[in-house]
């Protein structure tokens, strides 16, 4: 057996989970463990290339977490919430470096993920790609430089099948924009306008959400003043950017103290 760190992919059939089950098995800088599924799930028992039509990669699809996570040293997760706030304390127990890649987490189970990484180290971003993540730094400095004459609106766009709104990258570069201008993004937040809405709250952030066709991710952070517009946009075409950043934050994690980082720790920006 090589020296590699071993990962474990969950949601493995998932758009996500297909993504890096290839990305993890060729890079040459992990070994592919395990995926994981729910029991009953057709994948279960099955090498997880031939499920995905390909050729074998020399992994078995498992309803099993515990068993899979013993054998790895990073558990790559990009799941729903009740699965991610589980795999949280299972990956913990076994001292794996836990990649979060799932959106839609509420409060409650933030707290969750919280108490998990005492024992082990979670690493978790809205989006794991350079791009956005160097887009949340410029947010952050032109919200700064900017006063409460530039409203901040946020515009994401993803496909059908997404099933939170907003998204992860729009609350994240909403944080952004909050922080740099010294507010809680928690009071300044107004989302999904309809009806006779009134004029619009000075100093608030907005946001607002596209579905359809297969998107996979777009962001636009608008600062609109009187006579003039700054526009920062992230364009995402293919969601390896995504799964090779979480394969990144998994190795960066390896031998860390436990305790919750992001990609702006795991690409020292
Ligand atoms: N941070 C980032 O960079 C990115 C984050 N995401 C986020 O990742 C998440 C997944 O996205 P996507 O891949 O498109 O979604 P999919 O619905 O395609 O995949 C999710 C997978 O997780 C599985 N799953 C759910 N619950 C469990 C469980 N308890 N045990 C095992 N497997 C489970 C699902 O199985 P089943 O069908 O049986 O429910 C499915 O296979 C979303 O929250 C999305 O927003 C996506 C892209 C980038
Ligand atoms: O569900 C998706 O697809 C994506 N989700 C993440 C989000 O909620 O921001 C990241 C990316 O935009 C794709």
């Amino acid at each position: 057996m090589s020296d590699l760190p071993g990962i474990v992919v969950t949601g493995v059939s998932g758009r996500m989970g297909r993504m890096l089950a290839q990305i993890v098995a060729e890079s040459g800088k992990a070994r592919l463990v395990a995926g994981v599924e729910r029991p009953g799930h057709a994948w279960i028992g099955q090498d997880i290339g031939v499920a995905m039509g390909g050729a074998p990669l020399g992994a078995l699809v498992t309803d099993d977490p515990v068993e899979a996570f013993a054998r790895a040293q990073g558990v790559i997760d990009f799941t729903a919430p009740a699965a991610t706030v589980e795999f949280a304390g299972l990956a913990a127990q076994a001292r794996a470096v836990h990649v979060i890649g799932t959106t839609g987490l509420e409060e409650a189970d933030l707290e969750k993920i919280g108490a998990a990484a005492r024992h082990a180290v979670i690493v978790r971003a809205g989006n794991m790609s350079l791009g956005v993540n160097l887009l949340t730094r410029l947010t952050r400095k032109i919200a700064e430089a900017l006063d409460e004459d530039w409203d901040i609106e946020v515009v994401e766009a993803h496909h059908r099948m997404k099933v939170d709104a907003p998204s992860g990258t729009a609350l994240m570069l909403g944080e952004a924009a909050a922080a740099g201008r010294g507010v809680s993004l928690k009071d300044a937040r107004v989302s999904g306008r309809d009806g006779i809405t009134g004029v619009r709250e000075r100093g608030t952030i907005g946001f607002s959400a596209i579905r359809g066709g297969d998107i996979v991710g777009e962001h636009d952070v608008i600062f609109a003043a009187d006579g003039e517009r700054v526009i920062l946009r992230h364009v995402a075409t293919d969601r390896a950017v995504f799964a090779r950043g979480a394969l990144r934050a998994a190795l960066w994690g390896q031998g860390r103290k436990p305790g919750q980082y992001d990609m702006i720790d795991v690409l020292g920006l």
